[in-house]
């Protein structure tokens, strides 16, 4: 069986653009860190002037949810999850064990450095390399089991990590099998589509931790530049601080508020594929504050990387031709975002 960090292993990225800025002791962000104004509205660094989005918050137990998530996912790509099931005492503990790695020394944390055809461990954004500028921000990227990686850091104490690590992971799958359900369900999928998406024996999936340290200057700043999540669904923890923003023609860059307890979920491009371009794959970034450092935990499903991707059959005109789940991965890797226009018919 192929696994989602085998799959990557076709686009490595330049050892140099994996490692972070040191941003300890660091009093002015650094040229190599600078964004410049755009008159491009996708490319512009500062939000307009905040827009109330109607990006709806919506509770799992409303006999009315399937509807309101169907209605989200053609609107906007996005919405927010509440009263979900996933314990407040773990997610709080995610964030603490976060805050824990990110806190480690930069030679400690150098330790795990992700290697130049990895997909696990510390380092900067995958969307890297796609970018002049460098962004704000740290990550570390957990498939499976992270035991290898925090015996490194804290070969006395890594139990505690670990098992926080494990209970999220499987609080989150158990998440994303339910929103899948009630997602695919509007769409008139057939029941080998619904397994494929949802449950399939060997569905992949990553657990991403980000940090985005204060930063002296934000508004030349940006925390994780614009791209679209690649698989298909992303459920996002972003504690309680700004930072998230998704780009809306018209009206350009607009947050998304942090609503206590609750969970950001976003479509993929592999969704994208799937329902046919109706479910959007929301284009977002996240920004950077000067006040405090921002973590947010990003949990990202897939179906299996050896099997075919393509519109759901229930559509007479499928816009994007089929590939291999893996063949779209290295796809985007190596395109960013023109992948998506590529496979375009
Ligand atoms: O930190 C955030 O709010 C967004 C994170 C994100 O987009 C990602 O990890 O793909
Ligand atoms: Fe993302």
């Amino acid at each position: 069986m192929t696994t989602l960090s085998e799959a990557y292993r076709n686009a490595p990225v330049a050892s140099h653009q994996i490692t972070p800025l040191d941003f300890d002791s660091l009093d002015r962000v650094p040229e190599s860190h600078i964004w410049s104004q755009s008159d491009e509205p996708q490319q512009n660094i500062q939000s307009q002037e905040p827009q109330e989005l109607s990006i709806p918050v919506i509770d799992l137990t409303d006999p009315n949810a399937l509807d309101l998530i169907g209605q989200a996912c053609k609107t906007w790509g996005i919405f927010q999850v509440i009263n979900h099931g996933v314990p407040l005492a773990l997610i709080k503990k995610v964030e603490s064990e976060s805050r824990r790695l990110f806190g480690l020394p930069t030679d400690e944390k150098h330790k795990v450095l992700r290697s130049a055809n990895g997909a696990t461990g510390y380092g900067t954004a995958r969307i890297s390399p796609f970018f002049d500028k460098c962004m704000w921000h740290e990550g570390f990227t957990i498939m499976g089991s992270c035991v290898e990686d925090a015996n490194v850091l804290w070969p006395h104490d890594y139990k505690n990590f670990c098992e926080t690590m494990d209970a999220y992971q499987n609080e989150m799958k158990l998440l994303t099998h339910k929103l899948l359900h009630l997602m695919l369900q509007t769409l008139n999928l057939t029941q080998e589509e619904m397994n494929w998406a949802i449950s399939a024996q060997d569905s992949q999936a990553a657990l991403q931790l980000n940090s985005y340290p204060s930063c002296p200057n934000p508004s030349n700043a940006i925390g994780l530049a614009p791209h679209t999540d690649s698989l298909l669904l992303t459920v996002l923890h972003q504690g309680g601080a700004n930072g998230l923003e998704i780009f809306v023609e018209g009206l350009g860059w607009s947050p998304v508020n942090p609503v206590d307890g609750a969970f950001v979920v976003n479509i993929g491009d592999l969704l994208h594929i799937l329902s046919n371009a109706t479910f959007q794959a929301v284009n977002h970034r996240a920004m950077v504050n000067q006040a405090k450092q921002r973590i947010s935990v990003a949990y990202f499903h897939g179906p299996p990387v050896e099997s075919v991707v393509a519109p759901s059959s229930s559509f007479e005109n499928p816009c994007f031709r089929s590939m291999l789940v893996k063949e779209f991965i290295s796809l985007k890797a190596k395109n960013f975002h023109k992948a998506l226009s590529m496979i375009r018919k």
